[in-house]
């Protein structure tokens, strides 16, 4: 699998104020001779059997540095698993289903990767699926926080900017919280980004790198087109654009899928790749780097945000500042504030219920 080819890749530790440091694109060949030894790794994925969960077990499955696969799904897992089993790869796959299989599903995980939930139908905000996702979330991590309490837990159910901070006061009230190992999953909008700006650039997508911050709903999506690898240039108006594109880009597809759910092959391969860094961090692999929403300190007042991470043995070894903004990105910064406050706050206030 070639996704690392194209993982945000930071050549030296950044900070606030400092523009973040230029990808240092690893190739297939230098990869895999520097692929760490393979220790046991057992990843689970919590909705395995659905549009995200089905491609991105099969991802998994490819990956070399997974050697376990815990599917789990409240239904059809079990034909998923038969049918991935067969596929002759080294990675040993496992199915759980219902309340009384998640323990075995989550017995000596990792890497928990939850995309659970329901997707949004077109004219939804993902904030309209908050009523369904917020309690699937909460369950799940409940039980990730009782039987694997040191995995790193990545969540890709949607409303992101709720869900994390559901799954962070669900992991406090059990006492195993480390915010190290607690992700949320934006790597879809720097995928995006990256594609986006490579096309209306003409350039090579592996070299390309475009930081996106804030959160992962609207306009919390913040593009940092300026701080894009390799430098690239756009009139106010391309810019809007271009930021305007990469914030609706899942209304684009939840509108072009008209009402057969929302991006799943894309958020697959994000998701895999996500789930690669992490475990290439936890390998000790030095100068591994994603966006993530997760907590910090980035910008005050937000307990939590998505900005470049860099990945190590413990999860989350550093969170990155935003380096210098635009004024127009300053702007987008000030305008999301309340909105990803509000939403944070929504899920907070869910889980201390
Ligand atoms: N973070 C991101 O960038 C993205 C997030 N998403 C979100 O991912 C979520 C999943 O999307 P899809 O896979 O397209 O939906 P889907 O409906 O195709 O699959 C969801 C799966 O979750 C399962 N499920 C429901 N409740 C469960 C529970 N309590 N335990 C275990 N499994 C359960 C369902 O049985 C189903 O198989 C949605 O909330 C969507 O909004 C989608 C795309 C991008
Ligand atoms: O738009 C949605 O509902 C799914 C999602 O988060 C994305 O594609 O970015």
């Amino acid at each position: 699998m070639q996704l690392q080819q194209q993982r945000l890749s930071a050549g030296s530790s950044g900070c606030a104020g400092r523009r973040l440091a230029a990808p240092a694109v690893r190739r297939a060949s230098s990869r895999a001779r520097t692929m760490p030894v393979v220790e046991a790794r057992k990843v689970a994925v919590l909705g395995a059997a659905g549009g995200i969960g089905q491609p991105l077990s099969l991802l998994l499955k490819m990956n070399k540095l997974v050697t376990e696969l815990a599917l789990y799904d409240i239904a059809n897992v079990k034909g998923v698993a038969a049918d991935l089993s067969h596929c002759n790869t080294p990675v040993k796959v496992t199915a759980y289903t219902g309340d009384a299989e998640l323990e075995g599903a989550l017995k000596g995980a990792e890497l928990v990767v939850i995309p659970a939930g329901v997707p949004r139908k077109p004219g939804m905000t993902r904030d309209d699926l908050f009523n369904i996702n917020a309690g699937i979330v909460k369950g799940l991590v409940s039980a990730a926080a009782k039987h694997c309490p040191n995995a790193i837990i990545e969540i890709i159910s949607n409303p992101v900017n709720s869900t994390v901070p559901i799954a962070s006061e669900v992991l406090k009230a059990a006492g195993v919280y480390n915010p190290k190992r607690l992700l949320g999953v934006t790597t879809l909008d720097v995928v995006r980004a990256n594609t986006f700006v490579s096309e209306a650039r003409g350039l090579d997508l592996k070299d390309v790198d475009v930081p996106v911050v804030g959160g992962h709903a609207g306009i919390t999506i913040l593009p940092l087109l300026s701080q894009a690898t390799p430098s690239v240039t756009f009139s106010d108006a391309e810019r809007e654009a271009m930021t305007k594109r990469i914030q609706e880009a899942g209304t684009e597809v939840v509108e072009a899928k008209a009402g057969a759910g929302s991006a799943t092959l894309s958020m697959a391969y994000a998701a895999a790749r996500m789930a690669e860094s992490t475990l290439l961090g936890l390998a000790g692999e030095p100068s591994v780097f994603e966006c993530a929403f997760v907590d910090s300190q980035a910008v005050p007042g937000s307990p939590f945000f998505a900005s470049k991470v860099q990945l190590g043995p413990e999860g989350v070894s550093q969170v990155l500042g935003l380096g210098t903004l635009n004024d127009f990105e300053k702007a987008a910064l000030d305008a999301m504030l309340p909105e990803l406050k509000a939403q944070i706050q929504k899920g907070i206030d869910f889980a201390r219920k």
